[in-house]
């Protein structure tokens, strides 16, 4: 399936060309805004095309707009312009028919302090018109372990740590079967075992045909674990598309695939390097690299050992979905597990 494919303009009116994938997308949305009262337009003209059966890396800064955007996909936000579609149906106006087939990680439902995991999901489920009465017992305790918490579910939600209040959040989301799970940082207040744990969860859910929609600061993760992803930047889309699409869509700007060699004649290779043609050559303390641009890794070492130039490392290192996001709004990311 195809996205309208990588990297867009950043100072564009707009997001790039219009998503193409009509009706046929789990999330949809044209020209969506959100200006708040005082002025502040938290998204701007944002074009979304989330096909179904991806997994969605939904990334940007603090206060790029990612949880505006989410809030106004599950009908808690209005947007002041533009139209979002989820599942094929408009948003806000035929938000009944969607919500039950959507689960949702966002802002974290009001839970109980004195009630325990089991007893919070229970009430949830009862508030829930499309929940059937029969099978949410069953159903909650489904949730519940496939987030880990079963050891936990008599404990009061007041004595749970900070994982474990996300992983009930998690589990509230997943109490029924859902053709999208939207998540606004999943991972946020979970130790390195509990981020696994979510991911493999994704996974899980993905490959049992969900669309999954997630918003992260972990690019690494969302490497891992996402098919497409889109970024924003102070309200506006800068780039969406395959993950490959995206690092493809890197060839001839800032990040790109670049050389290292490890050498104690490092103006020697230096000067080689610049003669083959490679651009944006360094030379520090016994290390050199330059851009490889469209020479072969192998023809460039073989040509550094003819010419007598030690080479004690090479190493060819090609861009990362965190140089696309830093090349494309000029931050950096928060990258930690
Ligand atoms: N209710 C509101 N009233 C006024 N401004 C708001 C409101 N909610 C959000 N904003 C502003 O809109 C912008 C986008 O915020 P949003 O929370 O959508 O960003 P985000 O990408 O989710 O950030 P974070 O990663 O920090 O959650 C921010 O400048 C924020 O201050």
């Amino acid at each position: 399936m195809s996205v309208n494919a990588g990297v867009t303009e950043a100072e564009g009116t707009s997001a790039g060309a219009s998503p193409p994938l009509g009706r046929g997308g789990a999330i949809v949305t044209t020209s969506l805004t959100k200006r708040f009262p005082g002025g502040q337009v938290a998204v701007d003209h944002l074009d979304l095309a989330v096909p179904r059966g991806s997994v969605f890396g939904f990334l940007g800064p603090n206060g790029s707009g990612k949880t505006t955007t989410i809030r106004m996909l599950l009908g808690l936000v209005t947007p002041t312009e533009g139209t979002c579609e989820v599942l094929g149906e408009p948003v806000p106006r035929r938000l009944a028919a969607v919500l039950p087939r959507v689960g949702a990680l966002v802002d974290g439902p009001a839970f109980h302090p004195h009630l325990s995991g089991t007893a919070n999901l229970l009430r949830l489920s009862a508030a829930d018109a499309a929940v059937d009465r029969r099978t949410a017992r069953a159903r909650v305790a489904e949730a519940l372990a496939r987030v880990g918490l079963s050891a936990a579910a008599r404990k009061r939600y007041g004595a749970y740590s900070v994982g474990m209040r996300q992983r009930l959040a998690l589990a509230a989301a997943l109490r029924g079967p859902r053709e999208l799970l939207i998540l606004d940082e999943p991972t946020n207040g979970l130790d390195p075992q509990g981020t696994r744990e979510v991911r493999s969860l994704i996974r899980q859910v993905a490959a049992a045909g969900t669309t999954v929609f997630v918003s992260s600061h972990l690019l690494a993760e969302v490497e891992q674990i996402c098919t497409h992803a889109a970024v924003m930047s102070g309200g506006r889309l800068v780039a969406q598309g395959t993950v490959a699409e995206l690092r493809a869509a890197l060839g001839g700007r800032a990040a790109v695939t670049r050389v290292t060699v490890e050498t104690p004649h490092a103006g020697r290779a230096a000067t080689l390097l610049t003669g083959l043609g490679l651009a944006g050559v360094r030379a520090g303390d016994g290390e050199v690299s330059a851009a490889l641009g469209d020479r072969a890794p192998e023809d460039v070492c073989r040509a550094l050992v003819e010419a007598g130039v030690a080479v004690r490392g090479f190493a060819v290192v090609r861009p990362s979905l965190e140089d696309v996001y830093v090349d494309l709004t000029g931050e950096g990311f928060d990258v930690g597990a």
